[in-house]
């Protein structure tokens, strides 16, 4: 049986950036740039003043100036003849406004005295004080957005600052979604009997939302199939044919005897597809009998494979596989440099048994104490069972522990993988001052 590292990078290398496309810059979050985008333009465009104040020659300064005009922030000075700062002369300026032909240097509104059509001025000043000049926050030409870097509001606006446009991203991919099992019913439908042994299928709307927080909006929903061979592969054949990148199924990879998915992957149930299966079981825990395959129409072989992850049935084993296969998956089709994971290293709070027979990801919260030093501290979301999907409320790390014998004893450092979004994860440290880090 592989282990999940090398389950990891026999994916990655299969799945690919998709091509790019042009898009409103508006339209960008969450995309990563295919193309450098270029500051076509400086900015400011103009020499434009950081002050409220007066736009000076220096070489006037100390000295008392006639007030001549005033340039405001989309309002430049204008005037009738010369609106150049002659020596001896001032304008009002605001904030942001072009300077005015012939000043050099901007004075704050504070340090000037203004007395009827006179501006004093008691300090010596520099030239280029308080102004911005032309191109000072972007030079024209200047990379502003690289390539591979992921669009977020903050480079939305600095696209916006040089003028807008399109920004060339990578495709994002197109998922289809299966859950499998005689047993599932549709969450908000009528109750199960429990006589009848059916249960609500949770999977279908995680992974749903498992897609939409890893930035994939388009989603074919393929609903619940029972499980038979035939319906299944007319439904994989579907997704390969409205030209899904990916494919994620759950349940119906392990060893019972309707479990069907691996056979019908590789072409065996019909539905003119045929695949490859690249690896079927996974030393780990949860998600032992994850299942990755390419799958390509039988008559068109040189066409698109489509991507196929045959997620184990139990709840926290498809939400586990699908944040450790699925997310690098789309993140390398969407362009990201790095897909993997990211790890960071914990301070297990409590006792934790090892698993005797499987490396385990272990779900924990995390939250920063001024014991555990610049380490969070990992609070296990507590019985770990694959069927127990409540051990994945709040779970912001995926703790990397070892096959057993014995325990992972309180106070250990181990590492573990970022599934959650820690700009929410629960915080304790006091403010350090840049003293006290020196
Ligand atoms: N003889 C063996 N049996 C099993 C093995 C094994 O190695 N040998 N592996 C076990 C492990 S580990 C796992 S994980 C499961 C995975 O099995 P399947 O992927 O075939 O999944 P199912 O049997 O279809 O379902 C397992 C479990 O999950 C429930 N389920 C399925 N789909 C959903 C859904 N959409 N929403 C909620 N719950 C779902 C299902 O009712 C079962 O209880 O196999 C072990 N068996
Ligand atoms: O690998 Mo399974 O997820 O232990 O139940």
């Amino acid at each position: 049986m592989i282990s999940m590292n090398e389950a990891v990078d026999r994916v990655i290398s299969r799945a690919h950036p998709l091509p790019q496309e042009s898009v409103a810059f508006v339209d960008a979050v969450g995309r990563v740039v295919a193309e450098d985008f270029v500051a076509p333009r400086p900015h400011p465009p103009f020499a434009a003043s950081v002050m409220d104040g007066y736009a000076v020659r220096s070489a006037d300064c100390p000295g008392v100036m006639t007030l001549i005009g005033a340039s405001r922030a989309g309002a430049p000075m204008r005037g009738s003849g010369n609106t150049s700062i002659q020596p001896g002369q001032c304008a009002y300026i605001t904030t942001g406004a072009p300077l005015p032909p012939g000043a050099d240097a901007v004075v704050p509104s504070e340090e000037c005295r203004v007395d009827g059509g006179t501006v004093s001025i008691d300090a010596n000043v520099d030239a280029g004080k308080w102004v911005r000049p032309v191109g000072f926050d972007i030079k024209a030409g200047e990379t502003l957005v690289p390539a591979g870097s992921l669009v977020g509001a903050h480079e939305v606006g600095i696209v916006a600052a040089a003028g807008g446009g399109e920004i060339c991203v990578h495709r994002k991919p197109k998922l289809a979604l299966l859950s499998t099992g005689d047993e599932l019913a549709e969450a908000g439908e009528v109750e199960p009997d429990a006589s009848s042994g059916r249960i609500y299928d949770a999977n279908r709307p995680m992974l749903a939302a498992l897609a939409k927080t890893s930035g994939v909006d388009d989603v074919l929903d393929l609903g619940r199939a029972v499980d038979d061979p035939g319906a299944l592969a007319s439904l994989v054949a579907r997704a390969h044919a409205e030209g899904c990148d990916v494919l994620v199924t759950s349940g119906g990879v392990s060893e019972g005897d309707r479990d069907y998915l691996k056979e019908v992957l590789l072409g065996e149930h019909g539905g003119g597809i045929e695949g490859e299966v690249h690896f079927g079981r996974v030393m780990m825990k949860p998600g032992k009998p994850l299942t990755f395959a390419e799958v390509q129409s039988k008559t068109d072989c040189g066409g698109n494979k489509m991507l196929v992850f045959a997620l184990p049935g139990n709840p926290v084993s498809a939400a586990v596989t699908f944040h450790l296969v699925v997310v690098p998956t789309l993140r390398r089709m969407m362009g990201w440099r790095d897909p993997r994971l990211r790890r960071v290293h914990v301070v297990v709070s409590s006792d934790l048994k090892l698993d005797p027979e499987r490396p385990e990801y272990h779900r924990a919260t995390l939250d920063w104490q001024e014991h555990t030093r610049h380490l969070p501290a990992a609070h296990s979301t507590g019985k770990q069972v694959s069927s127990r999907l409540t051990s994945m409320r709040g779970a912001e790390v995926l703790m990397e522990l070892p096959r057993g014998p014995g325990m992972v004893a309180k106070g250990t450092v181990v590492s573990a993988l970022v599934i959650g979004n820690l700009s929410s994860a629960s915080v304790q440290l006091p403010a350090i001052s840049p003293e006290v880090v020196r």
